[in-house]
Protein backbone atom coordinates (compact mmCIF):
# COMPACT_ATOMS: atom_id res chain seq x y z
CA UNK A 1 0.00 0.00 0.00
CA UNK A 2 1.50 3.30 -1.10
CA UNK A 3 0.69 6.40 -3.10
CA UNK A 4 3.06 6.77 -6.02
CA UNK A 5 3.19 9.90 -8.14
CA UNK A 6 5.37 9.36 -11.18
CA UNK A 7 6.50 12.26 -13.43
CA UNK A 8 3.11 13.92 -13.26
CA UNK A 9 2.42 17.12 -15.14
CA UNK A 10 -0.85 18.88 -14.36
CA UNK A 11 -2.84 21.71 -15.83
CA UNK A 12 -5.25 24.39 -14.83
CA UNK A 13 -7.31 26.34 -17.32
CA UNK A 14 -5.71 24.37 -20.13
CA UNK A 15 -2.18 25.40 -19.20
CA UNK A 16 0.44 23.19 -17.62
CA UNK A 17 1.43 24.57 -14.20
CA UNK A 18 3.70 21.79 -12.85
CA UNK A 19 5.85 19.31 -14.73
CA UNK A 20 7.52 16.04 -13.83
CA UNK A 21 6.44 15.74 -10.20
CA UNK A 22 7.48 12.42 -8.64
CA UNK A 23 7.25 11.20 -5.06
CA UNK A 24 5.98 8.30 -2.98
CA UNK A 25 3.94 8.34 0.23
CA UNK A 26 4.23 5.23 2.37
CA UNK A 27 2.18 4.00 5.35
CA UNK A 28 2.67 6.20 8.39
CA UNK A 29 4.06 9.05 6.31
CA UNK A 30 2.85 12.61 5.81
CA UNK A 31 4.02 14.69 2.86
CA UNK A 32 3.51 18.45 2.88
CA UNK A 33 3.53 20.34 -0.41
CA UNK A 34 5.20 23.71 -0.20
CA UNK A 35 5.48 26.52 -2.69
CA UNK A 36 4.33 30.09 -3.20
CA UNK A 37 0.73 31.03 -3.93
CA UNK A 38 -0.24 30.02 -7.42
CA UNK A 39 2.48 27.46 -8.04
CA UNK A 40 -0.08 24.68 -8.43
CA UNK A 41 -0.55 22.92 -5.09
CA UNK A 42 -4.33 22.75 -5.41
CA UNK A 43 -4.06 21.67 -9.04
CA UNK A 44 -1.64 18.88 -8.15
CA UNK A 45 -3.78 17.65 -5.23
CA UNK A 46 -6.89 17.57 -7.43
CA UNK A 47 -4.95 15.65 -10.07
CA UNK A 48 -3.66 13.12 -7.55
CA UNK A 49 -7.15 12.71 -6.07
CA UNK A 50 -8.48 11.86 -9.52
CA UNK A 51 -10.67 14.96 -9.93
CA UNK A 52 -8.84 15.82 -13.12
CA UNK A 53 -6.50 13.77 -15.30
CA UNK A 54 -2.74 14.35 -15.37
CA UNK A 55 -1.38 15.78 -18.62
CA UNK A 56 1.40 13.21 -18.45
CA UNK A 57 2.61 10.75 -15.83
CA UNK A 58 0.74 8.43 -13.52
CA UNK A 59 -0.78 8.35 -10.05
CA UNK A 60 -0.92 4.89 -8.50
CA UNK A 61 -2.74 3.86 -5.35
CA UNK A 62 -4.95 0.94 -4.39
CA UNK A 63 -8.54 1.34 -5.53
CA UNK A 64 -10.79 3.38 -3.22
CA UNK A 65 -7.88 4.23 -0.93
CA UNK A 66 -8.01 8.02 -1.18
CA UNK A 67 -10.23 10.61 0.47
CA UNK A 68 -9.99 14.25 -0.60
CA UNK A 69 -10.91 17.43 1.25
CA UNK A 70 -10.55 20.59 -0.78
CA UNK A 71 -11.33 24.23 -0.15
CA UNK A 72 -15.09 23.74 -0.44
CA UNK A 73 -16.35 22.21 2.77
CA UNK A 74 -18.62 19.63 1.11
CA UNK A 75 -21.10 19.83 3.97
CA UNK A 76 -24.88 19.60 3.68
CA UNK A 77 -26.09 22.80 5.36
CA UNK A 78 -29.63 21.73 6.37
CA UNK A 79 -28.40 18.45 7.88
CA UNK A 80 -27.14 18.29 11.43
CA UNK A 81 -23.52 17.59 12.30
CA UNK A 82 -24.48 14.01 13.16
CA UNK A 83 -26.47 13.56 9.96
CA UNK A 84 -23.60 14.90 7.86
CA UNK A 85 -21.22 12.36 9.36
CA UNK A 86 -23.78 9.56 9.05
CA UNK A 87 -24.30 10.50 5.41
CA UNK A 88 -20.60 10.29 4.62
CA UNK A 89 -20.16 7.14 6.68
CA UNK A 90 -22.88 5.50 4.62
CA UNK A 91 -21.37 6.71 1.34
CA UNK A 92 -18.06 5.15 2.32
CA UNK A 93 -19.54 2.00 3.81
CA UNK A 94 -18.65 2.83 7.41
CA UNK A 95 -20.91 2.74 10.47
CA UNK A 96 -19.53 4.22 13.64
CA UNK A 97 -19.27 8.01 13.66
CA UNK A 98 -18.69 8.22 17.42
CA UNK A 99 -14.87 8.36 17.30
CA UNK A 100 -15.00 11.22 14.79
CA UNK A 101 -17.53 13.13 16.91
CA UNK A 102 -15.37 12.65 19.97
CA UNK A 103 -11.98 13.35 18.46
CA UNK A 104 -13.19 16.61 16.96
CA UNK A 105 -15.15 17.63 20.05
CA UNK A 106 -18.29 17.77 17.94
CA UNK A 107 -20.51 15.98 20.46
CA UNK A 108 -22.03 19.19 21.85
CA UNK A 109 -22.75 20.34 18.30
CA UNK A 110 -24.08 17.02 17.04
CA UNK A 111 -27.67 18.16 16.59
CA UNK A 112 -26.93 21.59 15.18
CA UNK A 113 -27.43 22.21 11.46
CA UNK A 114 -24.13 22.43 9.62
CA UNK A 115 -25.14 25.79 8.15
CA UNK A 116 -25.27 27.25 11.67
CA UNK A 117 -21.68 26.36 12.54
CA UNK A 118 -18.85 28.87 12.64
CA UNK A 119 -16.20 28.68 9.93
CA UNK A 120 -13.81 26.87 12.25
CA UNK A 121 -16.50 24.45 13.41
CA UNK A 122 -17.37 23.70 9.79
CA UNK A 123 -13.73 23.01 9.10
CA UNK A 124 -13.64 20.61 12.06
CA UNK A 125 -16.69 18.81 10.72
CA UNK A 126 -15.06 18.64 7.29
CA UNK A 127 -12.00 17.01 8.84
CA UNK A 128 -14.12 14.64 10.92
CA UNK A 129 -15.59 13.59 7.59
CA UNK A 130 -12.15 12.32 6.59
CA UNK A 131 -12.16 10.00 9.57
CA UNK A 132 -15.49 8.43 8.73
CA UNK A 133 -14.38 7.63 5.19
CA UNK A 134 -12.22 4.88 6.64
CA UNK A 135 -9.80 5.50 3.77
CA UNK A 136 -6.05 5.33 4.41
CA UNK A 137 -4.79 8.08 2.09
CA UNK A 138 -5.95 11.57 2.99
CA UNK A 139 -5.46 14.35 0.46
CA UNK A 140 -5.95 17.68 2.23
CA UNK A 141 -5.85 21.14 0.70
CA UNK A 142 -5.17 23.86 3.27
CA UNK A 143 -6.82 21.81 6.05
CA UNK A 144 -6.22 24.33 8.81
CA UNK A 145 -7.87 27.36 7.22
CA UNK A 146 -10.26 28.97 9.76
CA UNK A 147 -8.96 26.84 12.64
CA UNK A 148 -7.77 28.57 15.78
CA UNK A 149 -4.54 27.63 17.54
CA UNK A 150 -6.20 24.99 19.73
CA UNK A 151 -7.89 23.36 16.75
CA UNK A 152 -4.73 23.41 14.67
CA UNK A 153 -3.13 21.45 17.51
CA UNK A 154 -6.13 19.11 17.54
CA UNK A 155 -5.79 18.63 13.81
CA UNK A 156 -2.08 17.84 14.23
CA UNK A 157 -2.97 15.20 16.83
CA UNK A 158 -5.58 13.71 14.56
CA UNK A 159 -3.11 13.47 11.68
CA UNK A 160 -0.55 11.90 14.01
CA UNK A 161 -3.15 9.31 15.09
CA UNK A 162 -4.01 8.59 11.46
CA UNK A 163 -0.33 8.06 10.64
CA UNK A 164 0.23 5.92 13.74
CA UNK A 165 -2.53 3.64 12.47
CA UNK A 166 -0.69 3.17 9.17
CA UNK A 167 -2.52 5.94 7.33
CA UNK A 168 -0.98 8.42 4.92
CA UNK A 169 -1.50 12.13 4.41
CA UNK A 170 -0.66 14.44 1.54
CA UNK A 171 -1.31 18.07 2.38
CA UNK A 172 -0.84 21.56 1.08
CA UNK A 173 -0.40 23.91 3.99
CA UNK A 174 1.59 27.01 4.80
CA UNK A 175 1.59 26.45 8.54
CA UNK A 176 3.51 24.21 10.91
CA UNK A 177 1.33 21.33 12.10
CA UNK A 178 3.61 19.84 14.68
CA UNK A 179 3.59 16.55 12.80
CA UNK A 180 6.65 14.80 11.47
CA UNK A 181 6.35 15.20 7.73
CA UNK A 182 8.34 15.03 4.53
CA UNK A 183 8.36 18.40 2.79
CA UNK A 184 8.14 18.60 -0.99
CA UNK A 185 9.06 21.96 -2.46
CA UNK A 186 7.24 22.35 -5.76
CA UNK A 187 9.49 25.19 -6.96
CA UNK A 188 11.71 22.98 -9.13
CA UNK A 189 8.64 21.56 -10.90
CA UNK A 190 7.17 24.85 -12.01
CA UNK A 191 6.25 24.64 -15.69
CA UNK A 192 8.29 26.68 -18.12
CA UNK A 193 5.24 28.62 -19.35
CA UNK A 194 3.70 30.27 -16.29
CA UNK A 195 -0.08 30.28 -16.12
CA UNK A 196 -0.46 33.67 -14.42
CA UNK A 197 -0.75 35.74 -17.55
CA UNK A 198 -2.98 33.40 -19.50
CA UNK A 199 -6.09 32.88 -17.41
CA UNK A 200 -9.14 31.31 -18.97
CA UNK A 201 -12.59 30.69 -17.54
CA UNK A 202 -12.40 26.95 -17.80
CA UNK A 203 -10.27 26.26 -14.76
CA UNK A 204 -11.95 23.79 -12.40
CA UNK A 205 -15.19 23.82 -14.37
N1 LIG B 1 -8.87 30.38 -14.82
C1 LIG B 1 -7.57 30.11 -14.84
N2 LIG B 1 -6.95 29.86 -16.02
C2 LIG B 1 -5.64 29.61 -16.05
N3 LIG B 1 -4.87 29.56 -14.96
C3 LIG B 1 -5.45 29.79 -13.79
C4 LIG B 1 -6.82 30.05 -13.66
N4 LIG B 1 -7.10 30.21 -12.38
C5 LIG B 1 -5.95 30.07 -11.74
N5 LIG B 1 -4.96 29.82 -12.58
C6 LIG B 1 -3.54 29.66 -12.26
O1 LIG B 1 -3.23 28.30 -12.01
C7 LIG B 1 -2.07 28.25 -11.19
C8 LIG B 1 -2.19 27.15 -10.13
O2 LIG B 1 -3.20 27.51 -9.17
P1 LIG B 1 -3.38 26.66 -7.83
O3 LIG B 1 -4.64 27.13 -7.19
O4 LIG B 1 -3.24 25.22 -8.13
O5 LIG B 1 -2.11 27.15 -6.98
P2 LIG B 1 -1.81 27.00 -5.42
O6 LIG B 1 -0.34 26.71 -5.32
O7 LIG B 1 -2.74 26.03 -4.81
O8 LIG B 1 -2.13 28.45 -4.88
P3 LIG B 1 -2.50 28.97 -3.41
O9 LIG B 1 -1.31 28.73 -2.52
O10 LIG B 1 -2.73 30.44 -3.65
O11 LIG B 1 -3.75 28.26 -2.97
C9 LIG B 1 -1.90 29.66 -10.62
O12 LIG B 1 -0.78 30.27 -11.23
C10 LIG B 1 -3.17 30.38 -11.01
O13 LIG B 1 -2.94 31.75 -11.27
Amino acid sequence: MELRVDTVSCQRGGLVVLEGVSFVVTPGEAVVLRGPNGIGKTTLLRTIAGLQPPVTGTVSAPEDAMAYAGHADGLKGPLSVRQNLEFWAEVYGQRDITPALELYALGPLADRQAQDLSAGQKRRLGLARMMVTGRPIWILDEPTVSLDVANVALFGEMIAAHLAGGGMALMATHIELGVTATTLDLGPYKAVTPAEDMATDEAFL
